[in-house]
């Protein structure tokens, strides 16, 4: 599972419309019942707009009706295995499982396996909106 996702993940950097930052982007996520879901990121001449693969990924899923996932893979060409941004953990942190595992490459063959609650600790939730 680990490996044919993380293969969706670089091909999915191929979706990716990045003409200003020309650093595509590729996540993969699997729904429940082994579904992959392609997404790249999609980039905004006005830049606050930019919304990263891992975003792309999980709301077009959330919004094909899939709604729990067992997995979470991003590719990048980076150095190292990709770093989510903030506002992806936080968003990882809402729709996904706290256990959830993501793996994260640099598409040269190496990968950290981590999960949504390490990536976010003491994430901010709608738990605590009702403590307000
Ligand atoms: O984990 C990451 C990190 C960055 N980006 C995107 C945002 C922007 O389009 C480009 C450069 O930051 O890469 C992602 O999609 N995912
Ligand atoms: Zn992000």
């Amino acid at each position: 599972m680990k490996e044919k996702l993380i293969e969706a993940a670089k091909k999915a950097r191929h979706l990716a419309y990045a003409p200003y930052s020309n650093f595509p982007v590729g996540a993969a996520l699997m729904g429940e019942n082994g579904k992959i879901y392609m997404g790249g990121n999609i980039e905004n001449a006005a830049f606050s707009l930019c919304n990263c693969a891992e975003r792309t990924v999980l709301f077009k899923a959330y919004s094909e009706g899939e709604k729990r996932y067992a997995a979470l893979a991003v590719a990048a060409k980076t150095d190292q295995p990709v770093s989510p941004c903030g506002a992806c953990r936080q968003v990882m942190a809402e729709l996904c499982e706290p256990d959830m595992p993501v793996f994260l490459t640099n598409g040269k063959g190496e990968a950290y396996e981590t999960t949504v609650s390490k990536l976010l600790p003491y994430a901010f939730s709608r738990k605590d909106l009702n403590n307000g």
